[in-house]
């Protein structure tokens, strides 16, 4: 009898390795015998090289955007896989942003029932969260990231070349989860924050330690917690409302970062009545978010009948109600259940 080759990999449930850098050739290539390379159109200049880099076969992009994360794209991604024999030993390499390596994440964890994938990460949003992790999921119609999965990449590439050329609505979308970060850690990565500039290609070298900390603190929320069953819920800060105003607006309106920027500001107001935050925290907040030009307020006015039925699909809901992410103060967010829904509307309009 010949020597059977092991089919099915051992299944990780530890997180991901995170690469930064631009040397991640050999390590990709490391991650399986045959890469195929999934990216957003956007990128099309970087594709010959990213290819290269990976020892991929091939590559294919598609249009993405908030606007696109839907099963419909993933059908496209399926179709290609399926024309290349993608087989249970290929690696999907997902090239992009969050919507990139949420999306292509989803395709490559439903395909052949998962495929092992590698996330080089091409925007500031998608280096700080969106590309770690494992969370991978498109929206639907109902709501934010509704059908998805855990499904966590062998390697996430932070590669601080792709951010040079960002525009700035993208620098700005990355600082939401920044912000997020900085008050769920607190300590020094709360007082760095504070200090910095705006983000850009001439001001990286001042961010890349923050970079580095934000992927590394959410390396190991995620290790202690990989399903969202208690401490990872931290993560969300921010999440229920910015979720649920990204749906409200249509998807692609507020940038994913400039939603959860402002769901913060409400769950800080919430959190100064509920759990007696000093309310210096939201106000040095919103002074960042005046440095960096993130909305305070929203642009439109929103019905709040609707909100608070958008709120209620975000996915820390249960039986009981809903679950919030609050701060009692920098490095010490809460789990709070059942705040009433005059408090919630009082909380809003600090954003209306
Ligand atoms: O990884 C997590 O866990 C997070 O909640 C991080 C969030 O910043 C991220 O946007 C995440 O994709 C949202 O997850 P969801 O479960 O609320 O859709």
């Amino acid at each position: 009898m010949p020597e059977q080759e092991p089919i099915i990999k051992e299944r990780r449930e530890d997180s991901s390795r995170l690469i930064f850098g631009s040397d991640w050739d050999s390590l990709v290539k490391s991650v399986g015998p045959r890469r195929l390379v999934v990216a957003d159109q956007q990128l099309a200049e970087w594709m010959p090289s990213v290819t290269d880099k990976a020892g991929a076969d091939g590559y294919f992009s598609l249009p993405l955007g908030e606007a696109a994360k839907t099963l419909e794209s993933v059908s496209v991604v399926y179709e290609w896989l399926a024309q290349q024999k993608a087989a249970r030993d290929t690696v999907v390499v997902a090239v992009g942003g969050g919507v990139a390596t949420d999306l292509i994440g989803f395709a490559a964890a439903t395909y052949l029932r998962g495929l092992s994938w590698v996330a080089v990460s091409t925007t500031l949003l998608g280096q700080v969260d969106a590309a770690i992790g494992g969370k991978v999921g498109v929206n639907t119609r109902w709501g934010k990231n509704l059908v998805g999965a855990f499904h966590l990449p062998e390697l996430v590439v932070l590669d601080p070349r792709f951010l040079a050329s960002l525009p700035r609505r993208e620098w700005q979308t990355g600082l939401g989860e920044i912000i997020k970060s900085a008050l769920i850690a607190g300590g020094s990565l709360y007082d760095t924050v504070g200090s910095l500039p705006m983000p850009s290609a001439d001001t990286l070298v001042e961010w890349q330690p923050v970079i580095r900390a934000c992927a590394e603190l959410k390396v190991s929320v995620v290790n202690q917690d990989p399903f969202e069953a208690g401490p990872r819920m931290f993560l969300n800060l921010g999440h229920t409302v910015g979720h649920a105003l990204e749906a409200l607006f249509g998807y692609g309106v507020l940038t994913h970062g400039e939603a959860v920027g402002l769901g913060t500001l409400v769950a800080l107001s919430l959190s100064e009545e509920l759990l007696g935050l000093d309310p210096g925290v939201r106000a040095e907040a919103a002074q960042w978010m005046e440095r960096w030009e993130l909305p305070q307020r929203l642009f439109a006015p929103v019905d709040f009948e609707a909100l608070w039925e958008q709120l209620h699909r975000d996915k820390k809901a249960r039986a009981g109600g809903l679950t919030w992410v609050l701060l009692e103060s920098p490095g010490s967010p809460r789990l709070v259940k059942g705040i009433q829904r005059e408090t919630v509307l009082n909380a809003v309009s600090t954003i209306l």
